[in-house]
């Protein structure tokens, strides 16, 4: 699936939150949303999965208006996963994920071999199905957010967002969400922290700033000190990590400024998509 985010603003009584929001995820593309606390993130990410309403712009899917389509639909083509949150009601494992299910089915419908089907697969997809009948809650972090993809798998979606998937989580099981997300080749849209998680795993970047998109390119155009600098208010040195072949980002606290570091080819930096 192609998403196009065409000049879409959003504001809150007088305050823009996000400005003239302007930003393309390509067909099996995993694309790192990036950008420091408050720069618009999820706000973003609310607008394109439809809990927030732009007040102008233009989302569309596969070339469709996104508000043209239903919510029904809606939910039918885009997963969220979301940072874990507590649940207001438990449930067991397999029946979070049988609710990926609800929106291809009416509301008296019971659920069809097909849904069980769908549902035991995404499990194992995640390497969850052991826990099929366990309460929600009393999983860890790491188990929730691999459950949670399992209803996104169930739920068959065509795009998947993610909102700080990895919150909370040692790095191990980051790095497990994260395989896992890539593994998936569904066109995903992820607001992200770690920007060696970032470098590591996104096809491309979008920075944010103040509610704006200031840059989107690939990770080795994006991820350079002085970008870094400018964005998060910290000095950087970043290599090319010789096993990964990605950038390395290393931050180096309490320097005053840029004049301990070496200027890389800070030159070349992404282009507005
Ligand atoms: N309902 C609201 N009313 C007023 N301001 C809001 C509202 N929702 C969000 N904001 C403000 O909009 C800005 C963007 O918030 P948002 O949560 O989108 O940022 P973010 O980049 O996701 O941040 P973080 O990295 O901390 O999660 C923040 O300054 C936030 O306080």
């Amino acid at each position: 699936m192609n998403v196009s985010v065409e000049g879409v603003s959003y504001s809150v009584q007088d305050k823009r939150l996000i400005d003239s929001i302007l930003l393309h995820v390509r067909k099996g593309e995993l694309v790192g949303l990036i950008g420091p606390n408050g720069s618009g993130k999820s706000t973003l990410l609310k607008n394109i999965y439809r809990v927030l309403q732009p007040d102008s712009g233009r989302i569309s899917i596969d070339g469709q208006n996104l508000h043209s389509i239903s919510h029904r639909e809606t939910a039918r083509q885009i997963a969220v996963v979301s940072q874990e949150a507590p649940v207001a009601f438990d449930f067991f494992v397999k029946d979070m994920v049988m609710m990926g299910r609800n929106p291809h089915k009416k509301w008296y419908q019971p659920d069809s071999g097909e849904d069980l089907r769908l549902v035991e697969q995404a499990l194992e997809r995640v390497g969850m199905l052991q826990d099929a009948g366990r309460s929600f809650s009393t999983l860890s972090g790491g188990e929730k957010q691999r459950v949670l993809i399992a209803r996104a798998l169930a739920q068959q979606a065509k795009f998947l967002i993610l909102d700080e998937p990895t919150n909370h989580l040692d790095i191990k099981h980051q790095l497990q969400i994260m395989d896992l997300v890539k593994g998936l080749n569904i066109t995903s849209l992820a607001a992200l922290h770690d920007l060696n998680i970032a470098a590591c795993y996104c096809d491309r970047l979008v920075v944010m700033k103040d509610g704006k998109v200031i840059v989107t390119g690939p990770p080795e155009e994006i991820l350079k000190p002085e970008l870094l600098f400018t964005i998060f208010e910290v000095a950087t040195e970043v290599v090319r990590h010789p096993i990964t072949g990605k950038p390395s980002i290393t931050f180096l606290p309490e320097m005053s400024g840029m004049e301990n570091i070496s200027p890389k080819d800070w030159t070349s930096g992404g282009s507005h998509d």
